[in-house]
């Protein structure tokens, strides 16, 4: 393994593992990102996927963000598009439109194209960069890694891009649940095999991003989520014990006592969810991550403080990774992001002093 530089910041790890701290972390979603002028000077000369896959571009813009805020943890700038990739599907990057396939998964025939062979060569740049990353990072924070979860990458591959309702996706649920059983098995199994190899190469925590997770509803997740976040985190901690998982069931408040019972050390909330509320479901003194919604960042600084200052009541001081309820907008104003960081850093101290 490589020799990695010594740890100055552990908040973050220390939070993730449930020991008490003197400050509540926080990171954001989507931190690297189209917001920032110096992410969109290094896009202007590189597409996506080239970023995504040269090291030495992943780390950069990696670092972006850690340079120009107090944020006490890193996420690999890459994609969870690159597990389709990996399953051998095309996906571009289009801009102003987001992801596409030009060859979608249309029946159940086509899973005849869903093969692992080229995995380990697509998904090489994605270790290398977070080995070049960690490095670069220079151990001033962790470095988190992440995975799409099988449902979401699911619904991105039958749909090929983007949708409101993935009916495509939910389709194949009720019309071939065998057949979408087979490919939430094979993206499972490739995704445990994967948190596994990005933490062997550095990441030294874990998020499963189950961004579609509110379609499906209590029952179908039941059946078509939960026991494939539950495999890949069974997985992963047989690998990797120590090193904390996070998940984030984006609308599926009705997940969260499953995956706090499957293993994962946090649970991210989105900003509809109440902590107080999934607290309660849950009796475990589970991490909770969360919540602000990410829009309340185009209010004015006052009032950003105020709803931080809310919003940390609502978690309380202790088992709480402060972020927001889903990722950065593009046109979010830098400087707002950097008022609701430094008002994590103020209120969470202020309230443990009281
Ligand atoms: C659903 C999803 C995707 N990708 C991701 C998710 C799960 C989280 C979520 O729900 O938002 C995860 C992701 N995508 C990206 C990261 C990087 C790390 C970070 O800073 O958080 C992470 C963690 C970079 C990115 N991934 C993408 C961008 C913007 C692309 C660009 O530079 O043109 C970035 C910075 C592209 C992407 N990739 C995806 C979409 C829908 C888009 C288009 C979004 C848009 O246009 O706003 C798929």
């Amino acid at each position: 393994m490589a020799n990695f530089p010594p740890l100055q910041n552990d908040l973050f790890l220390r939070v993730a593992r449930g020991d008490a701290t003197e400050r509540t972390p926080v990171w954001m979603m989507r931190q690297a990102g189209r917001y920032l002028p110096e992410y969109q000077a290094v896009r202007a000369d590189h597409p996506f996927f080239e970023v995504v896959n040269t090291p030495e571009l992943a780390a950069e813009v990696t670092l972006q963000p850690i340079d120009r805020f107090p944020l006490d943890a890193a996420i690999i700038f890459s994609d969870i598009l690159v597990i389709p990739q990996a399953l051998g599907l095309e996906v571009q990057m289009v801009s102003g439109k987001g992801p596409h396939f030009p060859n979608p998964l249309d029946t159940p025939a086509d899973l005849e194209r869903v093969t692992d062979q080229e995995a380990n060569a697509v998904l090489q740049p994605v270790y290398d960069a977070l080995t070049h990353t960690r490095h670069e990072l220079n151990g001033r924070v962790p470095l988190i890694g992440f995975a799409g979860a099988p449902w979401t990458l699911m619904a991105y591959m039958i749909e090929g891009g983007g949708s409101k309702s993935y009916r495509n996706a939910r389709r194949w649920l009720y019309q071939h649940p065998e057949s979408s059983h087979e490919l939430l098995n094979t993206l499972a199994t490739l995704i445990g095999q994967y948190l596994i190899k990005q933490v062997d190469a550095g990441a030294q925590a874990l998020q499963v991003f189950d961004s579609w997770a509110g379609l499906l509803g209590p029952s179908l997740y039941r059946t078509f989520g939960i026991p494939y976040l539950e495999s890949i985190v069974r997985t992963v901690k047989e690998a990797h014990p120590d090193v904390p998982c996070i998940a984030f069931a984006k609308g599926a408040p009705y997940a969260q006592p499953a995956l706090a019972a499957a293993g994962y050390d946090a649970l991210s909330l989105d900003w509809t969810m109440s902590p107080e509320t999934i607290r309660a479901e849950i009796d475990t003194d589970i991490v909770l991550q969360g919540n602000l919604d990410p829009c309340a960042l185009y209010s004015a600084p006052d009032d950003i403080r105020r709803q931080v200052q809310h919003m940390l009541a609502a978690f309380g001081p202790q088992h709480h990774i402060a972020n927001l309820g889903h990722g950065m907008h593009p046109d979010h104003d830098p400087d707002h992001a950097g008022v609701f960081i430094e008002a994590v850093h103020a209120f969470s101290e202020t309230m443990r002093a009281v």
